[in-house]
Order: C-alpha cells, then sequence, then structure tokens
C-alpha cells in the first residue's frame, strides 16, 4: 500500500459521521494514504449509518459513550465534522478528553479557530479546513487556516491528508468565509445549473440520458480547458459567442436575469452564512 509517510502512523477520528467525513474517508482510502484501520468515524446515535460505513470502507465505527471516548482519547488526529448547530455541545464534551500532541482538524462552517479553543477550554492546535464534497473522488478544493499552536509536524500532516483528495489553499483565517461561499459550497451552484440545463434539454425532446451525459461533458470539458489553456473564462467565453449567434442570444437572456450579480450575491450570502453560524455558536458561550 502506497501510504503517505506523514500520515502513516496516524490514527485520526472523525468526530461526526455524515456526508463530508464519509467524503474525505473515501478520497483517503482510495488514495491510500490512510488505512481503514487507522480511521474511526463517530455520530451521535445512528446505528445503521454507522454500520454502511463499516461495511463499505473497513473503518471503525463506534457511538457507545465509552468506545467514542475510547476513540477520541487515542486518535493523534481528531477531525470535527458535526454542524455548526451541534459543535457547542461536542467540542464541550470533548475537551476534558484531549490529549497532549492530539491535533484538530476542523470542517465546521464559519467556526472559528478562537470559539473552538474556547469551547474546548484549551489552546489546543487547530487546523480549521473547508473541503468540499469533491474531496472523495480526489478532486477537492480545500482551505486551509493554522492556529499558532500547529508544529511544522502537524502542518505537514494536514497538507497531506488534503493535498491527497484535492488541491490546497492555505490563508489567512479572515478569508475562511469568503472561500467557503466560492468553493465549500460552489459545487451545488454548478449542480443546479446542471439540473436547469437537463431539464432545458429533455424539454426539448433529448432523453434524460442524453441530456445528463451532454451536460456533465460540457461542464467536465469547460473546467479542463480553464486549467489546460490557462486562459480566462471571459477569453473561452468570448470564443464560443458568435456575433448575433445563439450563444450570444442565451447569454443576453442570462443577462436579463442579471446572472453576474445574482451569481455574486449568491456567494456573498453564503459568506455571511458562514460568518452568522459561527457567531450563532460563539453567542451561546457567553
Ligand atoms: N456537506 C458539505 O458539502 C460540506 C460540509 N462542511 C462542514 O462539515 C460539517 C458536517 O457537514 P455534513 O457532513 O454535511 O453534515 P451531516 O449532517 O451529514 O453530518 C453531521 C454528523 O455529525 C454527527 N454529530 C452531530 N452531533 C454530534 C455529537 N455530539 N457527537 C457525535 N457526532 C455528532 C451526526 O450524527 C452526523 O453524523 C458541517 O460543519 C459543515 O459545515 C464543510 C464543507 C463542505
Ligand atoms: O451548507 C453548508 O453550510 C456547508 C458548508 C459548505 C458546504 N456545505
Amino acid at each position: 500500500m502506497n501510504l503517505n509517510h506523514s500520515l502513516t502512523a496516524s490514527k485520526i477520528c472523525f468526530y461526526g459521521a455524515g456526508s463530508m467525513a464519509e467524503a474525505i474517508v473515501r478520497g483517503l482510502i482510495h488514495k491510500q494514504v490512510a488505512s481503514p484501520d487507522h480511521i474511526a468515524m463517530l455520530n451521535r446515535s445512528s446505528q445503521e449509518r454507522l454500520v454502511y460505513l463499516s461495511d463499505r470502507y473497513g473503518v471503525m465505527t463506534a457511538n457507545h459513550e465509552e468506545s467514542k471516548r475510547s476513540y477520541l482519547q487515542g486518535a493523534s488526529i481528531i477531525v470535527l465534522a458535526m454542524k455548526p448547530k451541534d459543535a457547542g455541545e461536542a467540542l464541550t464534551q470533548l475537551g476534558p478528553l484531549l490529549q497532549e500532541g492530539q491535533l484538530i482538524i476542523s470542517m465546521v462552517a464559519g467556526l472559528s479557530i478562537s470559539t473552538i479553543q474556547a469551547l474546548l477550554g484549551v489552546k489546543a492546535p487547530i487546523a480549521r479546513t473547508m473541503p468540499n464534497t469533491s474531496c472523495s473522488i480526489g478532486q477537492g478544493a480545500t482551505g486551509i487556516s493554522f492556529s499558532e499552536e500547529v508544529t511544522e509536524a502537524e502542518r505537514a500532516q494536514t497538507l497531506s491528508m488534503f493535498e491527497a483528495v484535492g488541491t490546497v489553499s492555505v490563508i489567512p483565517e479572515e478569508q475562511m468565509e469568503i472561500l467557503t461561499g466560492i468553493s465549500g459550497c460552489g459545487p451545488a451552484y454548478i449542480y443546479y445549473m446542471m439540473e436547469a440545463m437537463i431539464a432545458a434539454g429533455v424539454d426539448g425532446g433529448l432523453t434524460p440520458e442524453q441530456a445528463r451525459d451532454l451536460t456533465v461533458q460540457t461542464v467536465l470539458g469547460a473546467a479542463c480547458m480553464m486549467t489546460e489553456t490557462g486562459e480566462e473564462p471571459s477569453k473561452l467565453r468570448a470564443d464560443i459567442t458568435s456575433p448575433n449567434g445563439s450563444t450570444q442570444a442565451a447569454l443576453e437572456v442570462l443577462n436579463q436575469g442579471r446572472f453576474l450579480e445574482l451569481v455574486q450575491a449568491a456567494v456573498h450570502r453564503a459568506t455571511e452564512r458562514s460568518h452568522e453560524m459561527g457567531n450563532d455558536v460563539k453567542e451561546a458561550l457567553k
């Protein structure tokens, strides 16, 4: 097995076993950067979900208090993968269990490093990350900020974990919410656009399979054009837009709906919502 050295010896415990935790676990196992017997996944109550994860990926799971505690205490890396609304209770319970030398990797939207440390009651090393679900196929885009307590070795471990499942941008923490608005939530905007394109195709007489295949390849091809040519999207768009042609006619319709402003407003609202979710957890601390 081609295990990446900086993660080989690490025991990783996912505190929260939902869709984002699964996306990362699937990517780590698929890319062979962590072996399933070094990964534990915990959730609040669904035994059915844990059975699925253990059957599908071979990871260790627990939802009984005693075994949860033992996985959390025995891990070298604890990944926070619960919803922001559940973070207050989960972190308050985690604080007293923490051991010297454990690294906390948070994926929780909006939750700041200082709020995490306040909830834990200890200045533990924190890597605050914002991945996206495409990590499950090694095509994720993850933003990471580190607290000052994080050592060089822990930094390298975090980077190798997320570089194994996509690209990584290390950013100042104050940029985490705007990054969330673009790459954390972004796949959903693209899927929404694809839903609309498929529906229009079917409406126009294509079979659902044809509409889906044509739409998927169009999005894939457009993304690859950006990476392979290095061109700006405005240039690539101009190359398609013949004067007075059908693309121009379509773009005029999008502009009537103020497409550019609308997408930017959506990104900014996601950014604002991330701040709000983090502030709600912080308020509950007072
Ligand atoms: N879904 C996405 O595309 C992305 C999600 N995130 C972040 O990842 C986090 C998880 O999101 P999802 O996986 O979508 O949510 P989800 O609802 O699918 O999973 C949340 C998990 O946390 C568990 N949980 C809640 N409270 C717990 C507790 N006290 N103890 C143990 N487990 C507990 C639940 O049982 C569940 O397994 C969120 O904070 C979200 O902001 C970040 C990037 C992208
Ligand atoms: O919707 C959410 O809050 C999370 C954060 C980024 C993607 N999903």
